[in-house]
């Protein structure tokens, strides 16, 4: 299949993959995917099940290295610098891009501990400073006013939306410049999603966001830029008001409009 267009004129790009291949052992996950993430935009992945949304993601942020036999080939450039170098310092990388599961996995620790947990592994911050950051990060993520008398209460006791809102802090704590939410919203009720989608178009100021998600609504909701992908090819990728509304490819279109399968 050809490789659709990708180059896309933004400000500037936070991530670019060129002709990136992924392998499980002799499973090939991804083929030849080259695209751009433009900086401070939310872009999209969107497909059926097993087409390797997930799987890109999980190489941006070189989640996979810790898994014997998942390798990646081609070059995934951030800002200019090459992540799948063997020489890339990965705790450095996920620090500055961060990844939010689909799941909420909060530590089993305060809801204070859950954020100060990462940001004590990259800082040295004096109490106050400490203080300020954790404060910071839960009203980035929309999350402060409804735990700032219960911080030292378990992260595990909030509500599934308002732990996947504590999810988002902890990943903003550390100060990343690029956010990776993997189907971020799938685990959580209407309202929590929606908050959830308010937070994504309010963080895009400050943050680059790659998104997996399997609703559409959801990715003509909250993105700037689609891609749909299918058997690990990225089959088109575009504006999202053009991805929905004018696809080029016939299996977009099909895709979007339902009559895939
Ligand atoms: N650990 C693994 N070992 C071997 N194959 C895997 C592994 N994880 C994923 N795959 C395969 O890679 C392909 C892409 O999977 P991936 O999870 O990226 O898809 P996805 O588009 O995110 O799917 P879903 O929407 O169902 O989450 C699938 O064929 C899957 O079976």
């Amino acid at each position: 299949m050809m490789n659709p267009a990708t180059t896309i004129t933004a400000a500037a790009n936070a991530l670019e993959l060129s002709h990136l291949n992924f392998f499980y052992g002799k499973f090939q996950g991804l083929r030849d995917v080259s695209l751009n993430i433009a900086e401070h935009k939310v872009t999209a992945f969107i497909g059926p099940s097993g087409c390797g949304k997930s799987t890109l993601l999980r190489t941006l942020n070189r989640m996979y290295s810790l898994y014997p036999g998942q390798r990646a080939e081609g070059s995934i450039r951030f800002y200019g610098q090459e992540i799948l170098d063997p020489r890339q310092d990965i705790n450095l990388l996920r620090a500055r891009i961060g990844m939010v599961f689909q799941k909420p996995t909060p530590f089993p620790m305060s809801i204070y501990d859950n954020i100060a947990f990462g940001v004590r592994l990259y800082e040295t911050l004096s109490k106050g400073q400490m203080d300020d950051r954790v404060e910071w990060a839960l009203s980035k993520a929309a999350l402060w006013s409804e735990v700032k008398d219960k911080l030292s209460q378990s992260g595990l006791s909030l509500s599934g939306g308002q732990q996947q809102r504590l999810c988002i802090a902890r990943s903003v704590a550390v100060k990343p410049s690029v956010l990776l939410l993997d189907e971020p919203t799938s685990a959580l009720d209407p309202l929590s999603t929606a908050k959830i989608e308010e937070l994504i178009d309010e963080l895009k100021h400050d943050y680059t966001i790659a998104i997996v998600t399997h609703n559409m609504q959801q990715a003509a909701r909250c993105s700037d830029y689609t891609a749909y992908m299918y058997l690990g090819e990225m089959i088109e990728f575009g504006a999202t008001e053009q991805i929905f509304f004018k696809p080029e490819r016939k299996e977009t279109e099909d895709y979007i409009t339902g009559r895939f399968g």
